[in-house]
């Protein structure tokens, strides 16, 4: 089905803008001053201010989620007035992700129609009034009711905030502010962790989780006053015909170095050529489709277009994978894994997972513009696998009661050596997972084209919180079920497949700006470059 007129479409575009462009692309200009790398440049007071403020919607994103790791082994009897059982837990956990794939698709359709900003405010609104929900329930179904409503705000937020940075960012420093994004989630879920691990120690055992759950408002209300003074995206402004706007915005983002109003005047009529461009291809085919209603179209650019099909796959494969590598069973887990293993402060021990987590995110933040993202998974992964099957060897030499994967600590003592080869295994893993899938898939909307890249992208923000779901719901009962050696291997088993389909189809994109990067998966050798 795909459509003669694209490729056309497609070089095109690029063939104008090298002829009058040659020194801009979307890289802000930069590459045009002589002797310098993309590398030397920093991005400006602007970009760091705006990635920042966007950032707290990351660091909502991880908190709340971190957050449940140290809940669920405080809340004791104080919901509906019984010790949880396992299902229990694994509902009010995965009730969160659940939320977040429900609102997924909806997410890009309202960022198409309202703008990028206005998501990030209502993310907040939900944000805080998921908090306060939690915090005030006294029944597992309201608990999972007010996970289930922060799981509608991180939904929004975990789709729009990396668009919204994406299409702000200048192609030579967007994987860098990107991974700033999933900086900022893992800072969150240190911070929870933290958190979770001062109230459970040191407050008041019956009230301490309602102050872990309830704090995540705070970030989301000072969030909502910043926002204020915040832009919309040129990309979007243009969309929607305001292009007196965009180039406002561009200009600001450009900064004041010299060159920049011309780099700035490029950069705008590049998004303008892709606009119209873009619509021209979709008027065509809506003329082509005879009477079809308006709202499909953008489906069937994004299945019908062999490019955009591709480019779908592999966002998808990315982020199915970021979940079910089971990376989020230590998130959501980690302090009940402890317990079981018998570590004496089991929360202050899960820490170690958050502050791995989000060291190796602060190293791929220096990596990945350097390294490239196709690169940088491929060295990751067998770290993955290696940690995963070390920590399913440890496990081998621990016999589980059958109390163990509740609130109540394991009778058997763990074997002390195989409990600290598990926390090593362990860390080794998140190393590596930090550094590659923990981040990549993040960058998704660099893969796809204008018109279909908020569908696309939302797309692939569902596939990651479907398979974060699977996970969440599945863990406790695997490792009952399995055994955790066998759900350490099966986590395994999944890495190794992973590896193979990246290396088969995912091209790199570094450095490439957003229309480039969307025109690679043209190319017919475009899995392996
Ligand atoms: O990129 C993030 C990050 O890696 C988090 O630590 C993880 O909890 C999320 O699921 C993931 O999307």
């Amino acid at each position: 089905m795909s459509s003669p007129e694209e490729p056309l479409i497609a070089n095109s575009r690029l063939a104008e803008a090298n002829h009058d462009d040659t020194d801009f692309a979307d890289d802000g200009g930069d590459l045009d001053v002589p002797g310098k790398q993309p590398e030397d440049l920093s991005p400006g007071l602007f970009i760091w201010l705006l990635t920042f403020s966007a950032g707290i919607s990351g660091l909502l994103f991880g908190y709340d989620t971190g957050v449940i790791s140290a809940t669920l082994v405080s809340l004791g009897t104080s919901l509906s007035d019984r010790l949880l059982t396992p299902l229990d837990k694994s509902i009010i956990t995965s009730s969160t992700s659940l939320a977040a794939l429900v609102v997924s698709p909806f997410a890009s359709v309202l960022a198409d129609a309202l703008g990028r900003k206005r998501v990030i405010v209502l993310a907040d609104l939900l944000f805080i009034a998921g908090a306060l929900t939690q915090a005030l329930s006294v029944t597992v179904s309201a608990m999972v009711v007010g996970r289930a409503v922060v799981g509608l705000a991180v939904g929004a937020a975990s789709f729009v905030v990396p668009l919204y940075i994406a299409e702000l960012a200048p192609a030579a420093h967007r994987g860098r502010l990107v991974t700033m994004t999933v900086v900022c989630i893992t800072l969150g879920q240190v911070v929870a962790y933290v958190v979770g691990w001062g109230f459970g120690e040191y407050g008041d055992a019956r009230t301490a989780w309602r102050w872990m759950v309830g704090l995540g408002a705070v970030p989301a209300a000072v969030q909502l006053g910043i926002l204020f003074g915040m832009p919309e995206t040129p990309r979007w402004l243009v969309k929607v015909g305001r292009s007196a706007q965009a180039r406002e915005v561009v200009e600001r983002v450009s900064g004041r170095r010299t060159g920049s109003a011309r780099r700035a005047e490029a950069t705008l009529k590049s998004i303008e050529i892709e606009v119209r461009e873009e619509e021209q291809a979709r008027r065509l085919r809506s003329r082509r489709a005879n009477g079809r209603a308006r709202w499909l179209d953008p489906w069937f650019e994004l299945l019908g277009v062999r490019r955009n099909r591709r480019a779908l796959a592999i966002a998808c494969l990315l982020q199915g994978l970021q979940q079910l590598c089971g990376f989020n069973s230590l998130m959501y887990f980690s302090a009940t894994i402890f317990t079981m293993l018998g570590f004496l402060i089991p929360t202050l021990t899960s820490l170690v997972v958050a502050i791995t987590n989000f060291a190796f995110t602060l190293v791929a933040l220096f990596l990945i513009d350097r390294v490239g993202r196709r690169r940088i998974m491929l060295w990751s992964i067998p770290f993955m696998v290696a940690g995963l099957l070390l920590a399913a060897y440890g496990f081998s030499f621990i016999k589980l009661s059958s109390s163990s994967m509740t609130d109540v600590p394991t009778e058997v003592p763990a074997a002390q050596g195989a409990a600290v080869i598990i926390l090593i295994s362990i860390m080794t893993y998140v190393a590596g997972y930090a550094i590659g899938l923990g981040n990549v898939p993040w960058m998704q909307s660099e893969l796809f084209a204008l018109n279909v890249r908020s569908l696309g992208s939302g797309i692939a923000t569902a596939t990651n919180w479907g398979a974060n779901f699977v996970i969440g719901l599945t863990f406790l009962l695997l490792m009952e079920a399995l055994t955790p050696t066998g759900t350490f291997v099966l986590y395994a088993a999944i890495c190794v497949v992973g590896y193979g389909l990246i290396w088969s189809f995912y091209p790199e994109t570094a450095g490439l700006s957003l229309e480039e990067a969307a025109t690679l998966l043209e190319d017919d050798n475009w899995g392996l470059r």
